[in-house]
């Protein structure tokens, strides 16, 4: 069980729009005044060190805030840089290799893309959230596999876990999957390609 609340803004980091350590560190930092309530450490690069470093730089940044910083993909990274948690996507690794090494207290999420059955074994084998979508086109990933809104009424009802949306997410169509039951909005582009990431977290923040 983590101590951290799962719900509000889930800002996810992308090397295109921070290409170095300061606008890494800048941006999220900006999100975290504004009310970010997670932060997920999102690299696809190989670069091992620029990762690690990164990584334990976020750490550090998220926790002068009190909040959690995930890592995406890679839980050897995860347990490098001391942080928080770790997102699992179907292909990642399993939730018990991953509480193993983190331990109790870690926060582990897991993508269910569009599928009830997914979240239902993600909460069987001990997440502590589920994540749904794309719920609408993606500029980061326009290829992820859609997922309809009427999936979040159906989750929030049947997994007993807090629930996460992503994919496409923005100040116009936020409302549609909090009202629908997401507890989470996971943002990359309309939040962190904002030229004023403060005041979008803040917008993001308070539509919960
Ligand atoms: C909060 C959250 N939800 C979903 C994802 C997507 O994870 P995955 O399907 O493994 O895809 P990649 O992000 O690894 O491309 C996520 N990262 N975070
Ligand atoms: C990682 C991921 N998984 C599904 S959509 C997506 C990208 C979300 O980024 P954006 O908020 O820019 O659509
Ligand atoms: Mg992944």
């Amino acid at each position: 069980m983590t101590s951290y609340a799962l719900h509000g803004l889930y800002a996810i980091t992308d090397s295109t729009l921070m290409p170095d350590d300061a606008a890494l560190l800048e941006q999220v930092h900006a999100a975290l005044e504004g009310g970010a309530a997670i932060v997920q450490y999102r690299d696809k690069s190989d670069d091992s060190a620029r990762r690690l470093r990164q990584a334990t730089l976020l750490r550090e940044l998220c926790e002068r805030f009190e909040r959690p910083l995930l890592i995406n993909d890679d839980l050897d990274l995860a347990v490098a840089c001391k942080a928080h948690g770790v997102h699992l996507g179907q292909t990642d690794g399993s939730v018990a290799a991953a509480r193993a090494q983190l331990g109790a207290k870690a926060i582990i999420g897991v993508t269910c893309h569009d599928s009830l059955e997914l979240a239902l074994q993600a909460r069987d084998a001990g997440a502590d959230y589920v994540a749904f979508g794309a719920f609408f086109a993606s500029q980061t990933k326009p290829g992820a596999r859609p997922a309809p809104l009427s999936l979040l009424p159906q989750a929030a009802r049947e997994v007993g876990l807090p629930v996460v949306a992503i994919g496409g997410i923005s100040m116009d169509n936020a409302r549609q999957v909090i009202e629908a039951g997401a507890n989470m909005v996971a943002v990359i582009h309309a939040l962190f390609a904002n030229a004023d990431i403060r005041h979008q977290a803040q917008q993001f923040s308070q539509q919960f």
